[in-house]
């Protein structure tokens, strides 16, 4: 494998987060530039930070991933909307003399946020590096067998969490980031392809499981104007309606976050997770993939593979701004 790779380094491209609470603001006024997010969201999630010490755990779930991998490449580290940014990252492979990097976005899935955004960064970041090297991004990997493995795994354990009694009723809740729904329709090749895609990861982890449990996709971390549509049902108002059906525990597995962000620890371990508690309905979240060793491994997998071709130029477009 060695001799023929396509690649000789290996890019790792995620959002970025702060780390302490001075830089809680200006890393919102990065992710909120030229987006429509109301002021009073962008000061809820302040304190949703605020709440942690200003500190996210998403780069330290970036430096665990790079530091458990196993390849034979150097491997990078950039984000869209903290330090270490991407431009400042692509500079340096380009003084290291990296010719062509694979890129692994630290989301599985398609959609102008999760995918095309990304493209869009590494665009900019290479555009004003002159000299920087080809960067190829790696395929979605929602349904590859290491990240449904680790989500098995990981779902696996958040059940034998569960009161005994409780454990062969649970129910499994499924829940990923909500967009707006015009960019979910507009996702894919064909449109469509962010609900597809995790209907389809949420299928392939229940059928794993046995396939017996009842399970549910819903939405989580809604954002925007209120007036603008987005997936729904929003993760705590399907636990009330869960509990209206009569459902007494609940398995949150995140299908959507391929660690820990905000949005899993407080979005799902305080929201969710009181909303239950108020229920007195049995709460359990699967772990994320995190460093799971079927997650860190598909990493390599993924890059054993053949050059991917790219998306379509015209998939997942840049929502109108409005
Ligand atoms: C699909 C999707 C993913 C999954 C794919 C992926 O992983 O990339 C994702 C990930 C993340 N989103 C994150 C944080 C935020 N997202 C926001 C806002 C938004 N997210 C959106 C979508 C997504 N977001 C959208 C359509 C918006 C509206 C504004 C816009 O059109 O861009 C806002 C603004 C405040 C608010 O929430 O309103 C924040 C702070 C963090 C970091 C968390 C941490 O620090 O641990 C991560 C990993
Ligand atoms: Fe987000």
């Amino acid at each position: 494998m060695g001799s023929n790779r396509w690649y000789d380094a290996l890019l790792v491209v995620s959002f970025g987060g702060p780390e302490k609470p001075e830089d809680v603001m200006p890393f919102l006024e990065n992710v909120a530039r030229g987006r429509n997010i109301p002021r009073e969201r962008l000061l809820e999630v302040e304190a949703h930070y605020q709440r942690f010490g200003g500190r996210s755990p998403i780069n330290q779930q970036c430096r665990d991933l790079i530091a458990a991998l196993d390849v034979d490449v150097p491997v990078y580290w950039g984000n869209r909307n903290w330090h270490p940014f991407l431009t400042d990252t692509v500079r340096r492979m380009k003084e290291d003399g990296v010719r062509k990097a694979a890129a692994f976005v630290t989301s599985a899935y398609g959609s102008y946020s999760s995918c095309r955004q990304y493209l869009d960064d590494i665009a900019r970041a290479r555009a004003a590096v002159p000299g920087a090297p080809e960067i190829v991004k790696l395929p979605h990997y929602h349904d590859h067998p290491g990240f449904i493995a680790a989500m098995v795994d990981n779902t696996r354990k958040a059940i034998a969490r569960l009161p005994e009694s409780e454990r062969e009723s649970a129910r499994l809740v499924f829940t990923a980031h909500s967009i707006p729904i015009s960019m979910a329709r507009s996702s894919g090749p064909s449109g469509g392809l962010y609900e597809r895609q995790h209907q389809r990861t949420a299928s392939l982890v229940a059928e794993a499981l046995g396939g017996a449990r009842e399970w549910d996709l819903v939405w989580q971390s809604r954002s925007g104007p209120p007036h603008i549509p987005w997936l729904e049902p929003d993760v705590c108002d399907h636990l009330e309606a869960l509990h209206a059906k009569g459902v007494r525990a609940v398995v949150v597995v995140p299908i959507g976050f391929v660690s820990d962000h905000m949005e899993v620890i407080y979005d799902l371990d305080v929201e969710a997770k009181d909303t239950a508690e108020r229920l007195g309905m049995a709460f359990a979240r699967a772990a994320t993939p995190g460093t799971h060793p079927r997650f860190v491994a598909m990493v390599k997998e993924l890059l054993a593979e053949p050059e991917p071709a790219p998306c379509p130029a015209t998939c997942c477009p840049a929502p109108r701004r409005g």
